[in-house]
């Protein structure tokens, strides 16, 4: 058997929490077309007959180092680096953009194996632009292989996990075999809440909001869970519940209807907005809402 810790890495945006999803067959990170989605370092775990693959997925690495969920973003991206057998890089298309070359910079430093993914190639209109790039690619750094995917069709997909399997160290599971992540249930309610709110508001506030569970409370067949949405500014409260509370209501009817599936249970889900300014850039509530690595 094989089996071994696989950092997903990469600029913001470029496939990394749905290639997670797509690996492992089960939503654990969530999505969305904005930058800077995922803000954790979240564990999938693949089990197969050959081994067991831990993917790490981690936030984008970017370049802003000015506020604090910034740094703290960038500090659990490259924190993910340190303990891995391999890492798997991401980029978006055959594009490599300056910021790629600061996620380069990290990668090496951690002194493992590197896999380049080039994902979106089902956006590519012209395919053939990505035999030279990959040679560009390879003179760069020595990869350990270089593999084109679609991570949402999931094309080349099952290439790639054969190819992890290969590379990971020999050794027994790491997590029992029907583990799919390392997270707590209380975790994925307040990310599932996240990303209703990310895909239903429209630029600037997202950033600006964290979601906390206070009550999660399995109750016979029901389970209760009371969530406060905590955002910058009273303006941002007020676009967040929308006109007569029209916004606010359906995320929450989004929100109890994935948890419901994901739970396999009842939900009665409470939503609140309170304003905290300025906690996105104040380490200390960063930690107090769960910023913590
Ligand atoms: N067309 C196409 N879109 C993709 C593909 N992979 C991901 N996307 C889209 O790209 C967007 C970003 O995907 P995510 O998985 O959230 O990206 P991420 O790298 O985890 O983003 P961060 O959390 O910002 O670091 C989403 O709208 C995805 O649907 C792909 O293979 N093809």
């Amino acid at each position: 058997m094989k089996a071994g810790f696989v950092a997903l890495v990469g600029r913001p945006n470029v496939g990394k929490s749905t290639l997670l999803n797509h690996l492992v067959g089960q939503k654990i990170s969530i999505t969305s077309r904005r930058p800077q989605t995922t803000r954790h370092r979240i564990c999938g775990i693949k089990t197969t007959e050959e081994g067991q693959i831990v993917f790490v997925d981690t936030p984008g690495i970017h370049a802003s180092q000015k506020r604090a969920m910034n740094r703290y973003l960038n500090r659990a991206a490259v924190s993910a680096l340190l303990d891995v057998d391999l890492i798997i890089w991401i980029i978006d298309r055959p594009n490599w953009l300056r910021e790629d070359d600061l996620v380069l910079e990290r990668i090496k430093s951690a002194g493992v194996p590197v896999v380049l993914v080039i994902n979106k190639v089902d956006r590519l209109e012209d395919k053939a632009v990505l035999l030279p790039f990959l040679e560009e690619a390879a003179a760069r750094h020595s990869f350990a292989d270089l593999v084109p995917v679609s991570a949402l069709k999931g094309v080349n997909l099952d290439v790639l996990e054969r190819k992890i399997i290969a590379l990971l160290p020999e050794g027994e599971p790491i997590f029992p075999e029907d583990q799919i992540t390392d997270k707590p249930e209380r975790f994925f309610a307040a990310e599932v809440i996240r990303e209703k709110l990310l895909r239903s508001l429209s630029q600037e506030v997202p950033h600006a909001l964290t979601v906390e569970i206070e009550q999660f409370k399995i109750e016979g067949g029901l389970t209760r869970i009371n969530a406060v949405i905590w955002v910058e500014r009273e303006g941002q409260k007020a676009i967040i519940i929308g006109h007569g509370g029209e916004v606010l209501k359906k995320v929450g009817e989004r929100a109890r209807h994935e948890l419901e599936h994901l739970l396999d249970s009842k939900v009665y889900l409470e939503l609140w907005v309170k304003v905290k300014k300025g906690w996105s850039d104040d380490e200390r509530a960063l930690h107090s809402l769960g910023y913590v690595e």
